[in-house]
C-alpha cells in the first residue's frame, strides 16, 4: 500500500505541528473561505492562503512521487490586485496538474480547515493510496522546483515551501532536491521544469541564459532577415511585475545584437508591489479598452509605434495601436489567434495544409465577430472551450495537428504535433521553421507571444492598423457582480448557459430577446469566476446602448435571483 510507505517516511511531528498552527489560525467568521483548486490553482486574498499552500505542498509531494520527476510550484496571482496571491503546480513536461487530481487538493485544504488532525491524516493517506497505486515509491526522490512573482506575500510563501519540504519527510538530503528559481515569470517556470525533465538535470540551471537561447536567439535571427517598415518601436507595458525584472535582464543581451526593432519598457517598478497591475497591464487595458498609464506623449504622437501590455506574471499579452485619428485600437487574444491562423494559411503550401488539421480554440468570451471571421473568412475550424488555458490547451491538442488557442484576454499559444512537424520537414521552409521555434508550446507566454506577433507582422509586412481593420469587434462589456455564494452558479454548454440558479437563464434569454435584436447579434452569459469571489457577466451586441441595456437588466435579474 502506498500509504504505508508514505506513512513510514513522514515526519509526523512536524506535519502535525504545522497542521495545528494552520488550524488554530484559520479564518473563522461567517465569511469562511471556500477553498477550491481550480484551473488556475488556488487564488485569493493572501492572508487566507496558508491552508491552500499546505494542501498544494502535500499534493506536490504525491505528484513528485507519482511522476518520479521534478514538479514545479508557481506562487502568483497573475493579474489580480497586489493583495491577492495564489499557487499552481507544474507537471514535469510543463503542463498543469491533471484535472482528476484537482478535487484531491481541494479535499485536503478543506480537511485542514475542519481542524481535526486525525481525520485529515486519514484522508491524506487514503488519497495517497488512491493516487499512488502501483507506483514504485521506494525509488522515487522528492524533486521540487519553486518560482514566485513580485508580490510581497510571495516571499513568505516561498520560505514556507523551502522549510516544509526540507522537514516533511525522513528522506535524506540526497533524496530531497528543491531548486528555487526565485522571481520568474510563470511561463519561465514551466519552461525550466520541462527543461530539467528533458535533460534529466538535477542541479540549478542558468534560467535567463536558457530562456534567451531558446526564444530570443531565433527572434534576433528572424529580425535580421526582414525589412522593418510598418513599425519601428514596440512599447512594452510590464504591469510593474515580474516581466519587467526579466526583460530588464534580457534586453541588454538582445541589444548587443543591434536589432533594428527598438523595445522600450514602461511600468517597470516591480520593486513596489503595491503598483502591480494598477492602472496598467494586460487586464487593465483589455477591460478598460484604453491606454495604460506610463506611456509617453512622444510615443502617442508617432505613427510607427506598436504597444503591448503584459500581465502580472507575464503569461498573457495584449497589443494595441493608435489609428491615424489617435483612436485606441485593441489587438486582443482573438486578434492574435486570427493573425496566427492567417499566417499559417498564407505561408504554408496548399498541399501541406490539406494534409493537416489547423484550427482555433476560443472561449465564450471571444468576440462573436472574431468567430465569424475565423469561420467565414479564414475558413478554419473553431472550437469553444471552458475558461482557463488548461481547457483550451487540452482541446487544441485533442482536435488539431496545429492548434491555435487564445483567451480573448491574451492568454494562449500554438501547439503542433509530430504529424505536422514531420510533414513540414519535407518542404524545406527554413524561415517558417525558425518562426515556429519562437513558440513556447508548453504554455501561453507573453514574451514569446510578443515575438510571434511581431515576427508575423514583419513577415506579412502588415501594419498593425491594418491588422486591426481585418474585422470590427462587436461592442461588448465584461462586468463583475459580488453575490452571496458564487458556487450557486452552475453552467453548461461551455459556460454559455446557466443551469443554476434555477430560472435565471430563462430570464437572461428573455432580456436578450426583448432588447432590439433584429440582427441576432445580442449575446449575454453569466458564470462564476474561478479566480475571484464574483460572478462575471459578459454581453455583446451591435450597439453600445444594447450592451448597456442588457447588462443593467441582467444585473438586476441576478440580484433578484440571489436576494442581494
Ligand atoms: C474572463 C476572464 O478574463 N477570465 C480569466 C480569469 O478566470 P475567471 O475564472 O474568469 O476568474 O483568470 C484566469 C486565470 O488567469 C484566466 O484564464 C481567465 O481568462
Ligand atoms: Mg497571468
Amino acid at each position: 500500500m502506498a500509504s504505508e510507505y508514505i506513512n513510514s517516511i513522514l515526519n509526523k511531528d512536524f506535519l502535525q505541528q504545522t497542521f495545528n498552527e494552520l488550524a488554530a489560525n484559520r479564518p473563522r467568521n461567517s465569511n469562511a473561505p471556500q477553498f477550491s483548486y481550480g484551473t488556475s490553482g488556488f487564488r485569493m486574498e493572501s492572508s487566507k492562503l496558508d491552508i491552500p499552500l499546505f494542501a498544494t505542498s502535500l499534493i506536490t509531494v504525491l505528484r513528485s512521487f507519482y511522476c518520479s520527476e521534478f514538479i514545479g510550484i508557481m506562487i502568483t496571482a497573475s493579474h489580480n490586485p497586489p493583495q491577492d496571491n495564489g499557487f499552481k503546480t507544474i507537471e514535469p513536461h510543463g503542463e498543469m496538474l491533471p484535472h482528476d487530481w484537482e478535487p484531491h487538493v481541494t479535499a485536503i485544504a478543506n480537511a485542514v480547515y475542519e481542524g481535526e488532525y486525525l481525520n485529515f491524516e486519514k484522508l491524506f493517506l487514503l488519497i495517497a493510496d488512491d493516487l499512488l497505486k502501483g507506483v514504485a515509491l521506494e525509488k522515487s526522490d522528492l524533486k521540487i522546483i519553486l518560482g514566485r512573482d513580485t508580490r510581497d506575500s510571495s516571499i513568505k510563501f516561498s520560505t514556507f515551501l523551502n522549510n516544509f519540504f526540507n522537514k516533511l519527510t525522513f528522506l535524506n538530503k540526497k533524496r530531497v532536491n528543491i531548486i528555487d528559481y526565485s522571481i520568474v515569470t510563470t511561463p519561465q517556470l514551466h519552461f525550466i521544469v520541462r527543461k530539467h525533465t528533458l535533460n534529466a538535470e538535477n542541479t540549478k540551471m542558468d534560467l535567463p541564459k536558457e530562456y534567451f537561447d531558446a526564444f530570443f536567439k531565433p527572434f534576433i535571427t528572424l529580425l535580421a532577415q526582414v525589412n522593418i517598415q510598418s513599425f519601428k518601436k514596440l512599447v512594452i507595458d510590464c504591469a510593474n511585475g515580474v516581466g519587467a525584472l526579466q526583460l530588464e535582464q534580457l534586453l541588454p543581451l538582445y541589444e548587443e545584437n543591434s536589432p533594428s526593432l527598438k523595445l522600450e519598457l514602461i511600468n517597470t517598478n516591480y520593486q513596489d508591489c503595491s503598483r502591480l497591475n494598477v492602472e496598467c497591464g494586460a487586464d487593465f487595458v483589455k477591460t478598460n479598452q484604453h491606454l495604460p498609464s506610463g506611456i509617453s506623449h512622444e510615443s502617442t504622437i508617432k505613427s510607427d509605434v506598436l504597444f503591448c501590455s503584459l500581465d502580472g506574471d507575464a503569461d498573457r499579452i495584449i497589443f494595441y495601436c493608435l489609428s491615424k485619428d489617435k483612436e485606441f485600437c485593441l489587438l486582443d487574444g482573438d486578434r492574435m489567434a486570427t493573425l496566427i491562423g492567417e499566417f499559417f494559411i498564407e505561408k504554408l503550401p496548399k498541399e501541406l495544409l490539406s494534409l493537416i488539421k489547423l484550427g482555433i480554440v476560443q472561449t465564450a468570451y471571444a468576440n462573436g465577430n472574431s468567430t465569424s471571421f475565423i469561420t467565414n473568412d479564414l475558413n478554419l475550424d473553431v472550437k469553444c472551450a471552458k475558461t482557463g488555458v488548461k481547457n483550451l490547451h487540452h482541446d487544441a491538442v485533442e482536435n488539431f495537428d496545429v492548434g491555435i488557442y487564445f483567451e480573448a484576454n491574451g492568454h494562449g499559444t500554438v501547439v503542433f504535433n509530430d504529424k505536422f512537424i514531420n510533414a513540414l520537414s519535407s518542404y524545406n521552409l527554413k524561415q517558417f521553421e525558425l518562426f515556429i521555434s519562437l513558440v513556447n508550446q508548453a504554455v501561453g507566454d507573453a514574451i514569446t507571444d510578443l515575438f510571434i506577433v511581431v515576427a508575423i507582422l514583419l513577415l506579412l509586412q502588415l501594419d498593425p492598423k491594418d491588422w486591426f481593420k481585418k474585422y470590427d469587434d462587436l461592442p461588448n462589456k465584461l462586468i463583475k457582480c459580488v453575490v452571496p455564494n458564487r458556487a450557486a452558479f452552475e453552467t453548461y454548454d461551455f459556460e454559455r448557459k446557466l443551469s443554476k440558479p434555477v430560472g435565471l437563464q430563462e430570464k437572461i434569454n428573455y432580456i436578450v430577446a426583448e432588447t432590439d435584436n433584429s440582427d441576432g447579434k445580442n449575446r449575454c452569459f453569466v458564470r462564476a469566476s474561478g479566480t475571484e469571489d464574483v460572478v462575471r457577466i459578459y454581453c455583446e451586441a451591435s450597439t453600445d446602448t444594447r450592451v448597456q441595456t442588457i447588462l443593467a437588466k441582467v444585473l438586476d435579474a441576478i440580484r433578484k435571483a440571489t436576494d442581494i
